[in-house]
């Protein structure tokens, strides 16, 4: 997307409410110091992240007499970074704030690239991905496996969620079952629904996958997230995740990723970036981890420093005659070793 220049007095006006924002929330933490310093905080207490704005995050109670509010929480110096869906422990000061002085175990943590490609926590404790495929626009074996290889290395279970059922015809039937069947035989959940077909309401397949779970939603553009998304959260404006929160006018897009609890039970943690989630630069041996069933025969290619591109003895090509690997991953697998190689090779040239 091209930069839209912004003349000197909208510069100077965007300038300007940063710096009273910076200044308010200074303000707001500089209070909330003093009763720390004071001794006017309220009782240790559980609370979970549920957004986070820079220095800033909204916590919500988890118990005592505030249980369920959400409270503007800054950061005590010491605590590395925190996401959302992390579960800490914090003390309520006066005037709706609060202080975070600890960060719980950790169960996994989800983390995208940001635009210098380094890697950037956003989220943690998630139970699944749902990844969200569709007859239209078509599958890409790759982009699902790629999503599949960042649930691999992250530990997050994925789930293969194929939406607009509606749309299977004669014509796309036979390869959309062979490619389900193919992660099936994996071992991944698969799941079919419609949500054009579901109305209003969440599809029951849909509730029984989400009901009391941490979920994320991941998948190419068009496949129908948000629509789904807007089946379990019928009045919550989500598409309105880039608006700015202290000026409510969208200059600033906040893309901070959000929980939110799901009416039938269950949260969802959502931004436009973690949508995005696993299109990052990997490794060659996170690209092996992350095929469930090339892992198993890594290390027993002929030679140790096997590229796996077709040289001689590799143990992966072996599997793959053997029927081990269905020749539909092994050239998603050789795809994604090459673009990661020639991506090295573009970043090396830029150094
Ligand atoms: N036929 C059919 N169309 C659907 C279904 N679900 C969503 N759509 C349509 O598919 C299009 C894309 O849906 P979205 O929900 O915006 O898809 P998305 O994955 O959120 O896309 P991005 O916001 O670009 O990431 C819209 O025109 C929806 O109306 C379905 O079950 N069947
Ligand atoms: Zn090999």
């Amino acid at each position: 997307m091209a930069k839209r220049r912004l003349n000197k007095q909208q510069q100077f006006r965007i300038k300007k409410v940063q710096e009273e924002r910076a200044a308010r929330a200074a303000r707001k933490e500089k209070k909330v110091q003093e009763q720390a310093d004071a001794g006017e905080l309220g009782p240790e207490q559980e609370g979970l992240v549920i957004a986070h704005y820079g220095q800033q995050l909204d916590v919500e109670a988890l118990e005592g007499e505030l249980a369920g509010n959400v409270v503007r929480c800054f950061v005590r110096a010491n605590i590395d970074s925190l996401v959302t869906g992390d579960k800490v422990v914090w003390r309520p000061g006066k005037n709706e704030t609060g202080v975070i002085v600890a960060r719980g175990e950790r169960r996994n943590l989800l983390q995208r690239p940001d635009n210098f490609g380094a890697l950037k926590p956003v989220a943690a404790n998630i139970d699944h991905i749902i990844l969200v495929i569709a007859p239209e626009p078509e599958p890409h074996d790759n982009l699902i496996d790629r999503y599949l290889v960042a649930s691999e290395i992250t530990d997050i279970p994925a789930v293969i969620l194929l939406n607009k059922t509606d749309l299977i015809t004669d014509s796309n039937r036979d390869s959309i079952n062979a490619l389900l069947g193919r992660y099936e035989a994996l071992g991944y959940e698969v799941v079919r629904t419609s949500a054009a077909e579901s109305g209003d309401k969440p599809s029951p397949e849909v509730e029984a996958l989400v009901k009391d779970q941490t979920s994320v939603f991941v998948g190419q553009s068009g496949v129908g997230k948000s629509s789904i998304i807007q089946t379990l959260m019928p009045d919550e404006a989500i598409r309105v995740g880039a608006v700015s929160e202290s000026t409510g006018k969208g200059i600033h897009t906040t893309t901070t990723a959000k929980l939110f609890h799901l009416p039938l039970g269950g949260e969802l943690i959502d931004s436009p970036g973690i949508r995005e989630f696993g299109l990052w630069h990997m490794t060659a041996q996170e690209i092996e981890y992350g095929f469930r069933e090339i892992r198993e025969v890594i290390g027993t290619c002929k030679f140790r420093n096997c590229r796996h591109m077709g040289d001689p003895g590799c143990a992966i090509d072996r599997a793959a005659e053997e029927g081990k690997i269905s020749p539909e991953r092994l050239k998603s697998f050789h795809r994604i070793l090459q673009d990661m190689a020639e991506q090295q090779a573009r970043g090396l040239k830029l150094d």
